[in-house]
């Protein structure tokens, strides 16, 4: 039997969305305000799912609190209160859209968690707009 535990966590960011490819009118007309040179905040919400079987020890499929650490270790800690484009690596080269900074995270938490866990991340940038990763 399958079942998934969740934990939602939140951060706030700064970034702008574009691609150094174009010129400044290709870059407005395809991010508009996103583009913006002087950057935007959001307060984003991730929820990470893990699926799997129930440890018939502890009934865990996964320990919520050592979850929750996760998170913060590779990602709050990470991108709290910073500014994407600049106060990150991955990013610095990776422009950062809902998608790309859910692909980012989800890298991120993969190698800590056992093969048998399925992993899928959902980030909301805002109230309306969210992305779901599933690897
Ligand atoms: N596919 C994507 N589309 C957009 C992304 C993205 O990451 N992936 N990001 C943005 C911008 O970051 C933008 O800041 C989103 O904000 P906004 O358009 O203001 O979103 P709201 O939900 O607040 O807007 P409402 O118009 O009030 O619904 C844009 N697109
Ligand atoms: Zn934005």
């Amino acid at each position: 039997m399958l079942i998934t535990v969740c934990r939602t966590e939140h951060f706030n960011a700064a970034h702008r969305l574009h691609n150094p490819a174009w010129d400044d009118a290709h870059n407005q007309r395809v991010f508009g305000k996103c583009n913006n040179p002087h950057f935007h905040g959001h307060n984003y919400n991730l929820t990470v799912r893990l699926t799997g079987e129930i440890d018939p020890e502890t009934g865990y499929v996964y320990d919520l609190k050592r979850l929750s650490d996760l998170i913060k270790h590779e990602v709050l800690n990470r991108y709290d209160h910073r500014n994407l484009n600049l106060d990150t690596e991955e990013f610095r080269n990776l422009n950062p859209t809902a998608e790309n900074i859910a692909v980012v995270i989800w890298q991120r938490l993969r190698p800590h968690l056992d093969a048998a866990l399925a992993l899928s991340v959902t980030l909301y940038e805002t109230d309306r707009n969210f992305v779901e990763y599933h690897g």
